[in-house]
């Protein structure tokens, strides 16, 4: 059984057309017209229960009206979805209990007066969740994302990290089976956005969840999803291992070599020489030379240290954006 099925999807936006200037603006107020901005364009892909996907693409590729399709709250111009067996834009109670939809953006809605163990409280009556599922949750929740101090605070009083928190908390509180993650690591400063990594990635081992994820932040792409599903202008342009789209993309690979002694001009032969300080350089060098290379150099110089690292995943996805995939 897959947890989460895309065929042949489409989806338009009408769009009203505004005019320019008073004249134009109060003409369009009587007589309407709309443009047909198409957003999504034949995106087919499939998630097996337990996967952790990465969904990227540049702005305005039609990610996050993906994402709100399979969470039901768009429903597409045309095509087959199906979330856990259920579509998703019948938004039935049983089905929004087993999915979370969580948004870097916009990590919390409802009232903002609200402290966070109030939210809490409200989303478990929503939520159906049984009095002692609920205890054990939240002292779970509590602990693993250091809420404690939290809990009596307003919503409107958090801080973006600390609302990303409490939000992350809402969500799981019901233990949903799939999750998608719309950037969710948005505005977070580094210890908050490794926190919420480990914390996906912890959440989704123990659930067994399957999650699908964007976000423009290489690192959490990098460390939570070995596979990615790369979409442009509303197209599927690569879907498969991420290690195998970097080798595809970056035929270098990174020499960091520590050899005091070494003469540059030795080394310009041997690659590019892209970093230089203190007896340690960094060379770019054919990814089938690599082998080659690191003999020469190894036997060539007194090496005291050398690793060999793919090129950074920044460089490979700025390439498949620019260039395509092909
Ligand atoms: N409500 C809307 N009405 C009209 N067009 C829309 C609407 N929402 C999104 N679009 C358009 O649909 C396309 C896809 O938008 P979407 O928000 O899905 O992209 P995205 O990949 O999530 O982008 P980003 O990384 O910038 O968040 C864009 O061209 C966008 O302008």
């Amino acid at each position: 059984m897959t947890a989460v099925v895309v065929e042949d999807l489409y989806m338009t936006y009408r769009a009203p057309i505004r005019g320019s200037g008073w004249k134009e603006t109060l003409s369009s107020v009587f007589n309407r017209r709309y443009r047909e901005v198409p957003a999504v364009q034949n995106v087919s892909f499939a998630l097996a229960p337990g996967e952790v996907v990465g969904f990227i693409g540049p702005n305005g590729a039609g990610k996050t009206t993906t994402m709100k399709i399979l969470s039901g709250l768009l429903h597409a111009t045309s095509g087959h979805v199906r979330v856990l067996g259920y579509s998703p834009w019948q938004r039935r109670s049983d089905f929004l209990r087993r999915i979370a939809f969580i948004r870097g953006s916009q990590p919390v809605g409802g009232s903002q007066e609200l402290t966070v163990l109030d939210t809490l409280q409200y989303q478990r009556l929503l939520y159906d969740v049984p009095p002692a599922d609920y205890r054990r949750n939240l002292d779970e929740l509590t602990e693993l994302l250091d809420l404690k101090d939290l809990l009596q605070r307003q919503l409107r009083a958090l801080s973006l990290g600390e609302k990303m928190r409490a939000g992350l908390a809402l969500s799981l509180l019901y233990r949903p089976e799939v999750m998608f993650l719309d950037e969710p690591t948005l505005g977070l400063d580094v210890t908050g956005a490794t926190t919420m990594r480990r914390f996906v990635a912890g959440y989704a081992e123990r659930a067994g969840a399957t999650v699908l994820l964007t976000s423009h932040y290489m690192a959490d792409v990098a460390s939570l999803c070995p596979r990615l599903v790369l979409i442009d202008k509303g197209k599927v342009q690569y879907d498969g291992q991420l290690d195998q789209l970097a080798a595809k993309l970056s035929p270098y690979k990174l020499l960091r070599l520590t050899a005091p002694n070494a003469d540059e001009e030795r080394l310009k032969e041997a690659g590019e020489v892209v970093e230089a300080s203190n007896g340690t350089w960094v060379l770019r060098v054919p990814r089938e030379e690599v082998a080659r290379t690191t003999a020469r150099l190894l036997t060539e110089l007194e090496v005291a240290d050398l690793a060999v690292e793919e090129a950074p995943l920044e460089a490979v996805i700025d390439r498949a954006y620019r260039e395509g995939v092909g």
